[in-house]
């Protein structure tokens, strides 16, 4: 559609000629006011050519202009005011990118003479919308209102449902009455065939219950058995929202870029997809949980428990905790045997980042779905050594996480494993061995500066497909035999008193797993990567902002 000429508000006696195809709506500058300064002549405004891509149009509605109104459903002048010559208007509200990956929703209004060419450029636009196929019409929204600093209901209804609204995205609201209803409403009872997607409003814990409500519901209905570690799962058809209103948000963060309401709206309503690997957890052949962000033990395990009582603090809890805890310094042994991802692009350590339409992560997609391939646990696998595929440490560690996404948070901008992709399949395994107080710090000073946090002797990583762990005390019947000629229990009975009664100072001998801030008691795992089980609407990270805080949507 092309139709000249128009007038745009944003730039008052500026005339644009406006043109529309499939993808672009674009409107360049045709004629300029020239002015007068010191006897030279200069251009009142700088000439330009202006787009938005169709993808990135919210919504488009007709506009009502001061100087007319409506009379028996005809457009009348009504004053002689400077609108009069364009007394016809619409207005295009499309994302517009500020800085640091942040979206706003921002409005262009065009004037023109006719009210059926205003109507005509509604029309259209709206018919170009509608072929947009990825987009949601319905979604089945949660809000966890206790999440965070408890503003959960807040946000959505000041921030995100007028957008949704504007937009013409439909909603089901729930607002949750207690932990694990999302859960087991998706589980058992939600319509899903309903909805074109599922919105959580919470922090990372509220994002769990709804991929577990989900996930289980998938497989489900497809007859796969979740406590079976080898099994394949079924990707799941509804895409996943988050508007972040926790106390981390780093699943979020790490794909979107930012932890803001309205971007995360604005993500969901032109549809983006991304995909997401999701760790599961077993113990024994029992399915114990999922996980997409952070599984760790040790440190962030203890940061977590310890937190869980102080909720009251709101996000400071985890501060809180985070500086006991580290004075506490307790470490923990046990064995790590993990499958090294050989086959696959990218290291934890190559500097490359995830970012929208990864290489790396559309590769090793590609590669894990040609592959199929098919890895097995070596019971048999022994201290320090390679078997088979797998390796196997033995020590005492401060810390074990696997992080599966950077786990990019306000608290750490880069993340635990800053090189981690989204949906590459994998995850990293981060093994911070026994060391000073003092190195430790250096270590989590690191998640904040631009300094590797994986150059100390004692931090190993590992991109890996799957992993087990097993505290000492678990070990086999071999180990315990050695540990008696050793002496040894006492000191596993004297730990295991001190565990139930830990004013004693002695260093207990479990953690417990923080599984995407939820806590996994159970210290013995087996963890295997799902390439790309859930998709997220979200793109992940975008590269550069083309233009920042341009005050139009995009420069052509
Ligand atoms: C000295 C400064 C050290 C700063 C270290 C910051 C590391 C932050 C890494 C954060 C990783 C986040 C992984 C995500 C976990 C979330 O799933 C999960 C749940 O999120 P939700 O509440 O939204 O549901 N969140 C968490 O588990 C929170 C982890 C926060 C850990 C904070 C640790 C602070 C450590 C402070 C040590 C200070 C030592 C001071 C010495 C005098
Ligand atoms: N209505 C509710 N009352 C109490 N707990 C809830 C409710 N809805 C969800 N939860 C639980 O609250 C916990 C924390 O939620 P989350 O949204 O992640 O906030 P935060 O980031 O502050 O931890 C989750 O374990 C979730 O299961
Ligand atoms: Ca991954």
């Amino acid at each position: 559609m092309e139709e000249k000429p128009l007038r745009n508000t944003e730039h008052l006696r500026r005339v644009f000629e406006v043109t529309l195809n499939r993808v672009l709506l674009t409107w360049k500058e045709l004629q300029t006011k020239k002015k007068r300064v010191s006897g030279k002549i200069h251009n009142t405004f700088k000439a330009g050519s202006y787009s938005v891509p169709v993808s990135e149009i919210v919504a488009v509605r007709e506009t009502e202009v001061d100087s007319r109104t409506k009379d028996d459903g005809r457009w009348q002048k009504m004053s002689q005011k400077p609108s009069e010559a364009y007394p016809y208007a619409f207005t295009v509200s499309c994302v517009e990118r500020a800085s640091r990956h942040r979206w706003r929703c921002s409005d262009v209004t065009f004037h023109c003479t006719d009210g059926l060419v205003c109507q005509q450029w509604v029309q259209t636009i709206r018919e170009q919308l509608s072929l947009l196929t990825c987009r949601p019409k319905h979604l089945l929204v949660y809000i966890n209102p206790y999440g965070g600093k408890q503003q959960g209901k807040r946000i959505y209804e000041e921030k995100v449902a007028p957008l949704f609204s504007r937009a013409s995205v439909s909603t089901d609201v729930i607002v949750t009455e207690h932990a694990n209803h999302a859960r087991e409403h998706l589980k058992t009872e939600a319509e899903l065939k309903k909805y074109d997607g599922v919105v959580c409003v919470g922090g990372d814990g509220m994002f769990s219950e709804v991929i577990h409500g989900l996930i289980t519901r998938t497989q489900r209905d497809c007859g796969v058995d979740q406590d079976s570690a080898e099994e394949r799962l079924v990707p799941c058809g509804l895409r996943i929202g988050i508007i972040p209103a926790g106390s981390t948000d780093c699943i979020c963060y790490a794909t979107v870029g930012i932890n803001d309401p309205v971007t995360s709206a604005l993500h969901i309503i032109v549809g983006d997809s991304q995909p997401l690997d999701v760790c599961s957890v077993h113990h024994n052949n029992t399915f114990l949980k999922y996980s997409v962000s952070l599984l760790g033990y040790g440190f962030y395990g203890d940061v977590l428990a310890d937190s869980e009582r102080k909720r009251w603090m709101g996000p400071a809890r985890y501060d809180f905790s985070g500086v006991k805890t580290f004075l506490t310094h307790n470490y923990y042994e046990g064995t790590v045997s993990f499958l090294p991802a050989t086959d696959v692009l990218g290291s934890p350590r190559d500097k490359t980042v995830c970012t929208t339409g990864c290489y790396v992560c559309q590769r090793n997609g590609q590669l894990l779905s040609e592959a199929n391939q098919d890895y097995r646990v070596d019971e048999d696998a022994s201290d320090s050594e390679c078997d088979g595929d797998w390796r196997v440490i033995r020590g005492k560690f401060l810390a074990i996480n696997a992080a599966s996404m950077s786990c990019a948070c306000p608290r750490s901008p880069k993340g635990l494993s800053p090189s981690a992709h989204l949906a590459d399949g994998t995850t990293d395994l981060i093994l911070v061995r026994k060391c000073s107080r003092i190195n430790f710090l250096r270590h989590l000073l690191r998640h904040t500066s631009k300094d590797d946090q994986f150059d100390l002797d004692f931090v190993e990583v590992h991109r890996v497909r799957k992993f087990r762990f097993t505290p000492r005390h678990c070990e086999s019947d071999a180990d315990l035999q050695l540990d008696l000629r050793e002496g040894g229990a006492g000191k596993r009975l004297f730990s295991q008193i001190c565990r139930d009664h830990p004013a004693c100072g002695c260093t207990p001998i479990y953690s417990s797993w923080n599984c995407d801030g939820e806590i996994l008691p159970h210290a013995a795992i087996q963890v295997g990567v799902h390439s790309q089980l859930i998709q997220l609407f979200a793109r992940g990270i975008e590269e550069k902002p083309v233009f920042e805080d341009a005050g139009v949507p995009c420069v052509a």
